[in-house]
């Protein structure tokens, strides 16, 4: 197996590494920056380097495009346009509205990985990643599902869980659980410098709780400029939700009303609590066989609306026939979530078995 990877940093490095040790693939690389493709090739996460995407890209079965958000339609066409007809093409981009509206090839699939670091460039690249990382796709109607298919089973092969989402609703979700969280640690090292300052105290001197939620304050600016600038709209929204958030909490403190200082940090612990426990689902793995019309779009139908009901399709098989219908098998896991799938896929008009 071939895969090509497409601006070789912190993602696409990382991309290359998993894909070389775990799946044993054969890695090519592109990148602009002749230090990063000389860096990729002493850190193993390529094999071979080149100036040129089609180069790069020649022979490829999957290709991944991991530059700048503000890069990645052009880098995506670029692609496309050298690309076998049987390469299955993504990208990683944190912001997925301004790729998925430009790019209309049944070979491409938006991703984005929810796995990264404040670090960048390949010199931090690790093949562990995306181990048990929800990772996002963007599938449309003119996807082809064994493209999707494929996709679907390298990124389960690097260790990560896939996930449909449309576009605007990934976009809206990561403004508040990804990029607000970017924004709020600049301005709290922005706040605690200044404060310190003033009080002549020494800059480090900050606690724990301080570090863990500055970690990501700073990072690359080229990367995060064009993340902000990308998901501007959704970004503002969130931003003006926060404001609002603050200034409510900032009313109740000056009013000193005690008994809304309590609650509001009593439901703090139970929205966290429920937002750690959807990342524990377990049970049994059951499997659904799906009769579906041989027509393109028909897998990302099935995988978007398990998506958004937040079902995730631990595997999954397709199996084409001559006729006007074909056999897509999915491996759910719980069985009670394997039943709310059935009824979904029930809902798009399909015929569903156990097996
Ligand atoms: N950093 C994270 O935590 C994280 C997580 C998930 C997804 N992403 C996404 O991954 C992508 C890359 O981010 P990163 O953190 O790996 O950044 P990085 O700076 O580590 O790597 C980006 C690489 O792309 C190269 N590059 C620049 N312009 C290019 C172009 N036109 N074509 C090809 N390559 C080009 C750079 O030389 C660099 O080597 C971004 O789209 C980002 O949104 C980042
Ligand atoms: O762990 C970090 O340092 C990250 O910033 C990773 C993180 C995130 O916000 O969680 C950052 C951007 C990505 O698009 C996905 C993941």
């Amino acid at each position: 197996m071939k895969v090509a990877v497409v601006g070789v940093g912190l993602i696409g490095g990382s991309i290359g590494l998993a894909a070389r040790q775990r799946l044993g693939a054969h890695v090519s690389g592109y990148d602009p920056s002749a230090a990063a493709r000389e860096t990729a090739i002493a850190r193993g996460a390529v094999i071979e380097a080149h100036g040129s995407v089609e180069a790069a890209v020649e022979g490829a079965d999957f290709a991944f495009v991991a530059a700048p958000v503000q890069s990645l339609a052009a880098m995506v066409s670029s692609v496309l346009e050298v690309a076998a007809d049987s390469c299955v093409v993504t990208d990683v981009g944190s912001v997925k509205r301004a790729v998925a509206g430009a790019i209309e090839d049944p070979r491409f699939i938006g991703g984005h990985p929810l796995a990264g670091a404040e670090t960048s460039g390949v010199e931090h690249a690790r093949a562990d990643l995306f181990q048990d990382a929800t990772w996002y796709l963007t599938p449309t109607t003119v996807t082809r599902g064994v493209a999707y298919e494929r996709l679907h089973r390298l990124i389960t092969r690097i260790g990560a869980w896939p996930t449909a989402i449309e576009p605007d609703t990934h976009d809206v979700v990561m403004a508040s659980v990804s990029h607000l969280p970017h924004v709020l640690a600049n301005v709290l090292v922005a706040q605690a410098a200044r404060v310190l300052s003033a009080e002549g105290e020494r800059l480090p001197a900050t606690g724990p709780s301080f570090r863990d939620v500055t970690r990501v304050a700073g990072a690359n600016s080229v990367v995060w400029g064009g993340i902000y600038r990308a998901n501007a709209d959704a970004l503002v929204a969130a931003i003006d939700d926060m404001v609002g958030r603050l200034t409510s909490f900032r009313d109740q403190l000056a009013s000193g009303d005690d008994a809304g200082i309590r609650e509001w940090n009593e439901s703090a612990r139970e929205d966290r609590r429920r937002l750690l426990e959807s990342d524990l689902a377990g049970g049994e793995v059951h499997e659904l066989r799906v009769l579906v019309p041989n027509r393109p779009g028909i897998v990302a139908e099935i995988a978007l609306a398990l998506g958004r009901a937040t079902i995730d399709i631990v595997d999954m098989g397709l199996y084409p026939s001559s006729g006007s219908h074909g056999t897509v098998a999915l491996w759910i896991r719980g069985g009670v979530v394997a039943e709310q799938a059935e009824r979904l896929v029930r809902d798009l008009g399909l015929e569903v078995a156990r097996a």
